[in-house]
C-alpha cells in the first residue's frame, strides 16, 4: 500500500474508574499479559503500521515496569486531562503528512483483519478518513430520572442507522490535529476523533467492524475480552 506513513496513536492515560479495580484497567491482565500489552502487540505487528505513539499519564507507576516500555518502535508522550487531550498530545509527535490510527488502549480484542479493512479508506475518495463501527442490535431507550433517583423510560430512540463507534479511528494527521484544536477551543465535548472531524464538516467513512472489539470499561467486560482473546489465539494456532 503506497501512502504517507501510518502511525498508531494509543490513548492510555485513563484511570479506569468505571472498572473499580486496584489499578488503571489497561494494567489488568488477561492470559498473562496486561490489556495494554495485548493492544500494543496487535498494533505494531500489523505490517502497515509504522510506529506507535502512546499517551501515558505523568502519574502512571505501572507502564515503566512493562518490558514493552523500552520498545524501539514506541514513542511515549504525556497523557492529558481527558482522552481528546491525550490524543492531541500523541498527534504532536507525528509528521503533518501522515495518517493517525487512533485506538483505545482499552480495546485489546482488535483484529488485524479489521485494521486492514479500515486502512482501505485511505484509497477511497474520503481523503480524511473513517472509523470502525458496529450496528446497534438492541432497542434503545432514552431514560429520565425521577425525584427519588429511579430511572424511567422517557421514550424509545429510533435505531435505524444507529451505530456504536469503535476504534481504531483513522484520519489524516494534519486535518485531525486541526479539528481537535478547533473543538477543544470551542469547549466541545469530544469523546472520539470522528466527532471533532464531523464538527468541522468533514465526511467520515463508517466501516463495519467486529463487535468483539469491545472497550473494556466495566468489570463484566473483562471475562468477555478474555474469551474473545482466547478465540483469537486458538484461530492463530490453527493456521
Ligand atoms: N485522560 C484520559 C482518559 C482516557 N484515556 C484513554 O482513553 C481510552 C478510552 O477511555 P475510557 O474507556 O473512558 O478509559 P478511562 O477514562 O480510563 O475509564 P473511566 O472513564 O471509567 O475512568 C482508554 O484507553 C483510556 O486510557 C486517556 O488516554 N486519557
Ligand atoms: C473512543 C470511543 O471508544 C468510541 O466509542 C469512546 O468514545 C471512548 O469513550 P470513553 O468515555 O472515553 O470510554
Amino acid at each position: 500500500m503506497n501512502h504517507p506513513e501510518i502511525y498508531a496513536v494509543v490513548p492510555a492515560a485513563g484511570i479506569g474508574s468505571r472498572m473499580q479495580a486496584d489499578r488503571p484497567k489497561q494494567y489488568l491482565t488477561i492470559a498473562g499479559k496486561t490489556i495494554l500489552e495485548h493492544t500494543l502487540e496487535t498494533l505494531i505487528s500489523h505490517p502497515d503500521i509504522h510506529r506507535v505513539i502512546i499517551a501515558i499519564s505523568p502519574s502512571d507507576e505501572y507502564f515503566s515496569t512493562l518490558p514493552v516500555s523500552q520498545a524501539q518502535w514506541l514513542t511515549v508522550v504525556a497523557g492529558g486531562h481527558d482522552r481528546a487531550t491525550s490524543v492531541q498530545n500523541g498527534l504532536a509527535a507525528l509528521p503533518e503528512q501522515s495518517w493517525a490510527l487512533v485506538h483505545d488502549a482499552a480495546r485489546p480484542c482488535l483484529s488485524h483483519a479489521d485494521i486492514t479493512t479500515l486502512l482501505g479508506v485511505i484509497s477511497d475518495d474520503t481523503q480524511t478518513g473513517g472509523i470502525l463501527a458496529s450496528p446497534v442490535r438492541d432497542t434503545m431507550k432514552r431514560a429520565t430520572k425521577t425525584g427519588s433517583g429511579a430511572l424511567n423510560v422517557s421514550h424509545t430512540e429510533c435505531r435505524d442507522n444507529l451505530w456504536h463507534a469503535l476504534t481504531p479511528q483513522l484520519f489524516n494527521t494534519g486535518v485531525l490535529r486541526n479539528a481537535l484544536v478547533q473543538g477543544i477551543a470551542a469547549g466541545a465535548t469530544i469523546t472520539d476523533e470522528a466527532s471533532a472531524m464531523e464538527a468541522q464538516g468533514h465526511q467520515v467513512r463508517l466501516i463495519e467492524g467486529n463487535p468483539a472489539n469491545i472497550k473494556i470499561t466495566r468489570p463484566a467486560d473483562l471475562p468477555l475480552a478474555a474469551f474473545y482473546l482466547s478465540e483469537q489465539a486458538s484461530k492463530q494456532n490453527k493456521r
